[in-house]
């Protein structure tokens, strides 16, 4: 019988789940041995109780991690890579760009490493990645004004700003998942909003959404060296799939920046957007430079555990179900687009994002699941 494992999480601040109480019904449905890590689900509100209830075995972290597939929600931390095998079957956030020496594990150990990221449909969109973008592109605008505000270290803007006085300025790089539901949100909190990005046809796809005081701009260097010292926040949103992200804002313009205002780096999980910041927890989720106070945790969405494990199990359940029932060769020719999620497969690199991140030459997925 197939065996599906879930350890708790164990990064920092990390409270959600793999897996709910109704995904581990869907899978006993179908005949699967499901282990639940006892009190994995505590911090996303599902109870062990409710687990077992629905057909969980309740195990140790080992025995979770000795399932034939093991799906996690963060990547593998050090104390976790004695846990790694070659017939293992890893479904998870990688972020290998930002986190090398997860890479390094993966490959030392030959596991197969299917990341959630980098699943990618035929028309380039990240449906694995989507419900969490747009979690924390919403929680980027929140963020960013709750840090605005002066008892907080701020500047004392308020976002809306009000009758006769200027709102907040809000700058958002990328107009993916992210970048969309940080500005759309800005916006609907009465901000002045200019969202970038390199596509104007990515732009021209959300005109009819636009509301509020959102100016959309196709993004280039003059353009965010003329937008960023005026900015109140500046939201760091833009990616390319398994890459690390292109550095858009450099040192000398954070500078230029008004002290009290702030950098919500979203994209800090494939090494950040803007040169000044650096990867922060939710425990202690800024760091202050040139007076400029910056967010960049690299797992919002754990802020939210309840909406962000149900949105992300509704996600990723299908292909829970087509990998274990049916094995990794046949779920990729059922669901081709996991074939760009297959990042490691028996100590090589299959994703060429990812291959030039960690500066190795990529093998292509089917040879190396041969
Ligand atoms: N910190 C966190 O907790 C989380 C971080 N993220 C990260 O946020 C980032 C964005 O994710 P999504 O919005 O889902 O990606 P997406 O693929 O939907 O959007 C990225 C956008 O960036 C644009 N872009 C790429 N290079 C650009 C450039 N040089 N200049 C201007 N625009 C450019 C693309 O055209 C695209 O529209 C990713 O790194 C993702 O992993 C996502 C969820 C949670
Ligand atoms: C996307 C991601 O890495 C997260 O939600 O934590």
């Amino acid at each position: 019988m197939a065996s599906i494992g879930v350890p708790a999480e164990i990064k920092r601040d990390e409270q959600r789940v793999a897996l709910t109480p109704d995904g581990v019904a869907d899978l006993v449905n179908q005949g699967m041995e499901v282990r639940i890590q006892a009190g994995a689900g505590l911090g996303a509100g599902f109870s062990d109780a409710a687990f077992a209830a629905a057909g969980a075995r309740l195990v140790s972290a080992a025995e979770a991690w000795g399932a034939h597939l093991v799906v996690k929600v963060k990547e593998p931390q050090p104390e976790e890579f004695g846990f790694l095998r070659s017939d293992l079957v890893l479904f998870t956030y990688l972020h290998l760009a930002a986190y090398p020496e997860v890479g390094r594990a993966l490959l030392e150990a030959g596991t197969t490493a299917v990341a959630y990221e980098t699943v990618q449909l035929e028309d380039g969109s990240l449906p694995l990645l989507a419900p969490m973008s747009e979690i924390a592109g919403r929680l980027a605008a929140q963020v960013g004004a709750h840090l605005l505000e002066r008892p907080h270290g701020g500047r004392g803007i308020l976002m809306g700003g009000c009758t006769g006085v200027r709102p907040a300025r809000v700058v958002v790089l990328g107009a993916g998942s992210v970048g969309w539901n940080a500005a759309r949100i800005a916006a609907a909190m009465d901000a002045e909003v200019f969202l970038l990005d390199r596509s104007p046809e990515r732009l021209r796809s959300l005109e009819a959404h636009r509301r509020g005081r959102l100016v959309s701009l196709v993004s280039s260097s003059s353009l965010i060296e003329r937008l960023v010292p005026s900015a109140d926040l500046l939201i760091g949103a833009v990616l390319t799939a398994g890459g690390r992200a292109p550095t858009l804002v450099a040192e000398s313009l954070v500078q230029q920046m008004q002290p009290g205002s702030v950098v919500v780096d979203v994209a800090i999980d494939q090494g950040g957007c803007i040169a000044t910041s650096r990867e922060t927890t939710h425990t202690d989720p800024v760091h202050t430079l040139h007076g400029v106070q910056h967010y960049a945790v690299g797992n919002m969405p754990g802020a939210v555990p309840f909406t962000s494990t149900e949105a992300l199990v509704s996600v990723t359940l299908p292909y829970m179900l087509v990998m274990a029932g049916r094995g990794l060769v046949e779920a990729v020719t059922d669901r081709p687009e996991l074939l760009s999620g297959l990042n490691t497969v028996h100590g090589a690199v299959c994703h060429p994002g990812v291959a030039r991140a960690l500066d190795v030459t990529p093998r292509h997925p089917m040879a190396c699941l041969r």
